[in-house]
Parts: C-alpha cells; structure tokens; sequence
C-alpha cells in the first residue's frame, strides 16, 4: 500500500486517489503547503525530524529504527522552505529600497511644519544633505565603540540553542554593562564639552552613513557566506537568487572568532544609538526652549526603559527567531543599524519641530498606559524564558502545560492562557503610550504603532509556522484552547 503524510495527515492510494487515513503522530511534523511535491513510502514507512534534519522511518515498530542522515532534497523546515526556495519572493528587491525609502521620508517629514506622514516629502535632499565623511566617522566610530565594549570581560557567558550540528555557541552577556559604560562616556564627553546637541541637524548624513554601512556590511556577509559550510547555512536565505539572499541572509551565525555579527548587531549599535539620539533631541530642545518639554521627558524616559530592559535580560535575544533562525543579511543589518535608531526616534524628532502641550493629568494617564504594557510585556516574557530554563521553578510550577513530543511543554494558563503572544500585546501597548504624548493632531508619531502592529502581526504568523512544525498536534490543541494570538476576542 502506497502512503504520503501530507498536511499532517497519512494518506492513502486508493485507486487513482488519496484518501486521509487519521492524523499523524506528533514525533513526525505537520507539513503545509506540499501538497503533490511530497515523497512517497510504502506502508511501514514514515518521515520524522530529529534536531532538524528529516530521517526516514525504516519500520513501524516502536523504537522506528531510523535511517540516518537528510533525506536527498529535504532538509530543515522542508516545505515552507523549500516553496521558497522555488520561488524567490521579488518582494525582497522590492523592500530593499522601501525600507531605507521610508526611513529618509520619515527624517524629511518629522521637521517639516505640515509633518505629513502620506504627504510628498518636503524637499528631496541632493548629495550634499546625504553625504558626510563626518557622518561616516561617526557611525564607525559608535561601532567600534561598542564592539570594544563587546569584547569586554562578561558578568557571564551564556549558550545559544543546539544547531544542526548538536553543538551550541557562546555568547557574552554583557550588553547592559555597555550602556552603562556608554552612558558614563557620554555624559563625561557632554560635560567636557562633546555637542551633543548638534546631533539632530546631522540625522540625515548619519542614516544615509549607516545605510551604506549597512550595505557594505551585509556585501561582506554574503561573500563570507560564499565560503561557509553547508552546516552554517541559514535555513531560508539559501535560495540561489542572489537578490533574495543578499536581502535575507544566507549565513545563520556568521563569526570571526568568537566575535557573533548578528548578535552583537542585534541588540547594541543600534539601540543604544536610538537612545543616544532621544538624548541629544532632548538637549537640543532645553537649548531652543530653555528647558525639555514633559512630552519629550516621557518619550525618553519610556524608550530609554525598553531599551534598558532588552539590553538587562539580553540572553533572551538568544532564543529568538532572528537568532536562532533567520540568516544575517541586509534586512537584519539594515533593520539593527539604521531603521531602529533613525526611525524609532520619531517620536522624539517630531517633538523637537512641533511641540506639543501635556498636562500632568494626561501625562499621568500615558505613564499608567506604558506602565500596564511593560508589565504585561515583562510579565509573559519573563514568565515564558523562567519556564523554559527550569519547569519546576516555583514562580511557574502550578501553571497547566500541554506536553509535546519534543519533551518541552507548552504553558496554556498564565499570561500564555491569554493570547498565544502576550509579550506582543504588551509591547504594542508601550508602542501606543509612546505616542500620546505627541498629541492626536498628527498622524506621524503614530507611524511606531502602525508599523510594530504589521510587524509583530508577520512575525507571530512566522512563529505560528515554527511552532506547528516543532510541536504538530500539541501545537494545534493550544490553539484550540487559546483561540486568540494577540488581542483577546479581537485577533
Ligand atoms: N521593538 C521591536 O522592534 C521588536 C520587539 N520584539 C519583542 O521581543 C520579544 C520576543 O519576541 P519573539 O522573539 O518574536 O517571540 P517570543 O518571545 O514570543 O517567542 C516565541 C516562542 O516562544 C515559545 N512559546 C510560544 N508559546 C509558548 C507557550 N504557550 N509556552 C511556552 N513557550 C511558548 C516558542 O518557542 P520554544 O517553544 O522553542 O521556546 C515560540 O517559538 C517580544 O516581547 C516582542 O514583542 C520583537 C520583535 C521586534
Ligand atoms: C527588519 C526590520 C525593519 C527591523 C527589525 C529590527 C529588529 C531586529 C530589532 C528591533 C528591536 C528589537 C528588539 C529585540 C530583538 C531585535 C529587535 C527585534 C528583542 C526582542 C530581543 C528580546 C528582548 O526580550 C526584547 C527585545 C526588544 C527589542
């Protein structure tokens, strides 16, 4: 009898069809969208994943002598993957010039009286407004800067996940450590006379830099990804259109010596770069006010706390899906480097051209908004990484499980009984409480909202896939009992 496991499921010919005969068990993955690409077994066969790689079931016993090595043509995340691979998204091209698109017309329009979001930018700026050696400098300078604090002794060193390989890289945990240190440098360097306060007329020569830094970076990547072994290959970004790869990144953790690039792009330059900025949009607007409005006290005060809290529980980073599965290519190095610092200092930057009256009351009112989001956001987070370290933790031994075939369990009480992403919920309530004290008489500071939304919406579409692949049917019964992904009764 032929059989084919498709869309989590046994199938058998029957005739000229296939007919479904019952679910598949969950030590095999649930496959989407190979429908008549799938490999076929005789009866007896099956297809089951182990750390990754997909190993043919040789026979139905219960041990499942299996035969080891990949399947010719299959590797991890067979499917979505390999769907990919065919057919390279044009949309790739397509955002590498949206991206850095929108961030310049966000820098033109926050400091034009209008501040229309959907409006023309006020002015093209020529080559002269982009470029600066000066600018370049900097940017190179802020990186060499943090690199050396990188390399610093680390309170500790933490482990990433098992790779393909079965073994795991180490990573310095010292990325709080840095803003500290850079915080003392920088306020030794205001205090001996370092202008600060010249940093917003330079915002646009210092996103084009890092840009182009960006650019060059990730040029270097895929050249070193040319040399890398098949092992360090990212599973998307290996599709053999040079333009998807060079925009996803083909390498998983691409490294010079212990130095990890995508890691210590991930959570340094670049957020600490938007604080820095908030810092001297604030300065800028004591000179031009005599002293910084509570509006801009609030936006500072609420992204220096985020920031400050992804660089504290920084090992968190390390079971994200940018590190554990996403290659290091433009879209990350572009998105760390220049998109964070230049566009989630908006707020900020439209503070400083268009001032906005806030009241205490109201001004209250946004601080208990941030207030709730960070605690929902620090809660689930928090919740969620105590209990993958050690399930028995007292602080979430009494929460309900659902088990998986992989060993790991799934919490479906506590914040993860809510919504399947309470952390999300709570950092777009942030995202929100960083708007408000821009008034509501412009579109533009609610950009951040907008765009986090569409975001975070991507990525717990992306998760959701991850998820169903490693947990299969475990997967799908804790989306029965928590129907709703981020905002209950509403998605
Ligand atoms: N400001 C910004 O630009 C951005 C901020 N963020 C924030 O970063 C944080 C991390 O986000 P992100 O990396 O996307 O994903 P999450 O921290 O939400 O992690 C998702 C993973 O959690 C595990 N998981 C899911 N459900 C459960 C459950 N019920 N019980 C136990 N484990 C579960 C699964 O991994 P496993 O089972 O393998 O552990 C899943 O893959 C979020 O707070 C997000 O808001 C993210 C992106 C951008
Ligand atoms: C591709 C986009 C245009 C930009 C993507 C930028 C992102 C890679 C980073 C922006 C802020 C981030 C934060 C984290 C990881 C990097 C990104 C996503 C954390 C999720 C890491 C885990 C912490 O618990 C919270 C962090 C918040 C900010």
């Amino acid at each position: 009898m032929e059989r084919e496991l498709r869309r989590g499921q046994f199938w058998e010919r029957r005739g000229r069809g296939f007919v479904g005969t019952g679910q598949s068990t969950e030590s095999e993955r649930v496959f989407e969208g190979t429908w008549g690409r799938g490999p076929r077994w005789k009866s007896g066969q099956g297809l089951r994943a182990e750390n990754g790689i997909w190993k043919r079931t040789m026979g139905t016993n219960a041990e499942g002598a299996t035969e080891t090595g990949r399947l010719p043509g299959l590797g991890e995340n067979w499917g979505a993957d390999a769907r990919r691979r065919r057919h390279p998204s044009p949309g790739a091209a397509a955002l590498m010039l949206v991206l850095p698109a929108t961030m310049f017309h966000l820098l033109l329009v926050a400091r034009s009286g209008p501040a229309r979001l959907l409006g023309p930018p006020p002015y093209l700026p020529g080559p002269e407004a982009l470029w600066s050696p000066r600018a370049l400098q900097l940017v190179l300078a802020w990186l060499g800067l943090q690199a050396a604090l990188y390399l610093l002794p680390a309170r500790k060193v933490a482990e990433g996940q098992e790779l393909k390989n079965k073994s795991r890289l180490r990573y310095p945990i010292n990325g709080f450590q840095a803003l500290v240190v850079t915080t003392l440098l920088v306020g030794l360097g205001v205090s001996a006379g370092l202008p600060l306060d010249a940093l917003p007329e330079m915002l646009l020569p210092l996103a084009f830099a890092a840009t182009l830094t960006a650019f060059v970076f990730s040029l270097l990547l895929y050249l070193k990804a040319l040399v890398a072994p098949a092992s360090a290959l990212a599973p998307g970004g290996n599709s053999g259109n040079p333009i998807y790869d060079f925009f996803l990144g083909r390498e998983l953790n691409p490294r010079i010596s212990s130095f990890d690039f995508k890691y210590f792009c991930e959570l340094r330059p670049g957020l600490m770069a938007w604080v820095l900025i908030n810092l001297a949009l604030l300065l800028k607007e004591a000179e031009l006010r005599g002293s910084p409005s509570l509006a801009m006290w609030l936006v500072n005060g609420f992204q220096l706390l985020y920031v400050a809290d992804a660089l504290w529980h920084e090992e968190a980073v390390l079971t994200t899906m940018d590190i554990t599965h996403d290659g290091f290519g433009f879209m990350l190095a572009f998105g760390d480097l220049a998109w964070v610092p230049f566009t989630y200092s908006l707020q900020a930057q439209f503070l400083l051209y268009h001032p906005q009256p806030l009241g205490l009351p109201m001004a209250s009112v946004i601080c208990l908004i941030n207030a709730i989001g960070y605690y929902v956001f620090r809660g689930a987070n928090s919740q969620k990484n105590t209990f993958r370290k050690n399930p028995s933790d007292p602080r979430v031994a009494d929460l309900e499980t659902i088990p998986t075939a992989t060993g790991r369990q799934l919490l479906v009480s506590g914040w993860w009984g809510m919504v399947r992403h309470p952390n999300y919920l709570g950092d777009l309530i942030m995202a929100l409480a960083w708007s408000l004290p821009c008034g509501v008489s412009h579109l533009l500071p609610y950009f951040y909202l907008f765009y986090f939304t569409a975001l975070l919406v991507h990525r717990e579409a992306r998760d959701e896939q991850q998820c169903l692949q490693k947990y299969g049917l475990a997967w799908r019964e804790y989306c029965k009992r928590v129907p709703y992904r981020i905002l209950p009764y509403v998605y």
